[in-house]
């Protein structure tokens, strides 16, 4: 099985190339194909890239080409982690529109070229942000099922380690989804949490002990809050700054911590990569796994009395063709609440750089 990576010389694409090699995902007689564009410093870079891997892990690596043309992309996996990145200085905020103005284009090439030129078969792992704007780009073009997004996942076992960390015990002993939109926009499912070890009971005791007597309903005031306070930390003292997030909820947490972490200038390429390694994996692996992801919907999902068409963060089984099944279970009345806002917020996002028009006809 071959893994391509677009964008690969870039902060996110390098680590994900480098966690491929090193945590022997791929086997010596796969091939991995780095991407980058022919114009600009990463057309040289690409090159630079495969000869250090190389260098590296030879032992160990698998083959490795360049590709520089959109229509030369070939493998069973696809990462998508080519584009333009928001919010890594001090202050900046992170513009999701002006984002999407940028890197439309990034995905509608790399949309265009597998439509094109690739198997048929693909699966497209959807780093780039705005993610959901990528899914919708590529599903449309290429299936919908061969195309998920990341930020889900990540955010998911953002989720759970912020959980764990709250109860003292290591994240794999903890499960539970945070879905919806990557970023701001997320919706970490409470309902969802499980702690192997614990029966219902004390799983309830220990989520009401961390979580408090709070409801997603001011999960949006409280994140503007903790960004107001990061800011103002962040200019005396960013290490007094990290210490003031640990002193809030595991669902503040999973929110501000990469935000700080974003600001700071360090960005999240080594957490990114990893999550995103771990659907490539599942691909992979030829059994179908849960996982989050967002995914372009087609009425799977009925929130407030309305089918969802369009993408939306969601627990889904991934396997060798792509996701097959949406598993949203039940949920608490302020998590429907929130999800439901998020997909129209979602769909008015992406209305612009899609077909799908209004949010009436995309949500009906
Ligand atoms: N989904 C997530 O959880 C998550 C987390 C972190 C970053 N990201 C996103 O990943 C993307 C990359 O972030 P980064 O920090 O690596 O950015 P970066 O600026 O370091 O790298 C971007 C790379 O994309 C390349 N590129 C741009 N247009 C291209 C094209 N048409 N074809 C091939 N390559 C192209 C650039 O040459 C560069 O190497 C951003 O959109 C960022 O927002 C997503």
């Amino acid at each position: 099985m071959d893994v391509a990576v677009v964008g690969a010389t870039g902060d996110v694409g390098r680590q994900i190339c480098t966690q491929l090699v090193e945590r022997r995902v791929l086997p010596p007689t796969s091939r991995l194909q780095l991407v980058g564009r022919p114009d600009g410093r990463s057309s040289r870079a690409t090159y630079g890239l495969a000869a250090d891997l190389v260098d590296a892990y030879d032992e160990h690596a698998p083959l490795l080409d360049v590709a520089l043309d959109p229509a030369d992309v070939v493998a069973d996996v696809v990462v998508v982690a080519a584009g333009r990145t928001a919010g890594t200085r001090p202050g900046e905020s992170v513009d999701r529109h002006a984002l999407a103005a940028d890197n439309a284009q990034v995905f509608a090439t790399y949309a265009d070229a597998l439509a094109r030129h690739g198997s048929g078969r693909e699966v497209v792992v959807v780093v780039s942000n705005p993610v959901e704007l990528g899914v919708a780009l590529l599903g449309d073009a290429l299936g919908r099922h061969r195309v998920i997004g990341m930020g889900a996942w990540l955010d998911t076992l953002r989720f759970r380690r912020e959980v764990a960390a709250s109860i003292g015990v290591r994240r794999h002993r903890v499960g539970g989804f945070a879905v919806g939109q990557h970023g701001d926009d997320l919706v970490p499912l409470w309902s969802t949490v499980r702690i192997a070890g614990l029966d219902v009971a004390e799983r309830r005791a220990e989520v009401a002990r961390v979580r408090g007597p709070r409801t997603l309903a001011t999960y949006a005031d409280e994140i503007g809050a903790a960004k107001r306070a990061l800011s103002t930390a962040a200019v005396q003292d960013l290490a007094e700054a990290f210490r003031l997030v640990d002193t809030w909820p595991p669902d503040v947490r999973l929110a501000a911590r990469p935000w700080m972490t974003q600001q700071s200038g360090a960005k999240t390429a080594a957490g990114t990569a990893s999550a995103t390694i771990d659907l490539v994996e599942t691909v992979l692996d030829g059994r179908d796994t849960v996982v989050a992801g967002q995914v372009l919907l087609d009425g799977e999902v009925t929130l407030a009395g309305a089918h969802v068409h369009g993408v939306l963060g969601v627990p889904v089984v991934l396997g060798p063709e792509g996701w097959t099944q949406v598993l949203l279970p039940a949920l608490a009345d302020d998590e429907h609440e929130r999800l439901a806002a998020v997909a129209r917020r979602i769909t008015a996002a992406v209305a612009p750089w899609t077909e799908r028009g209004s949010d009436e006809e995309v949500t009906r």
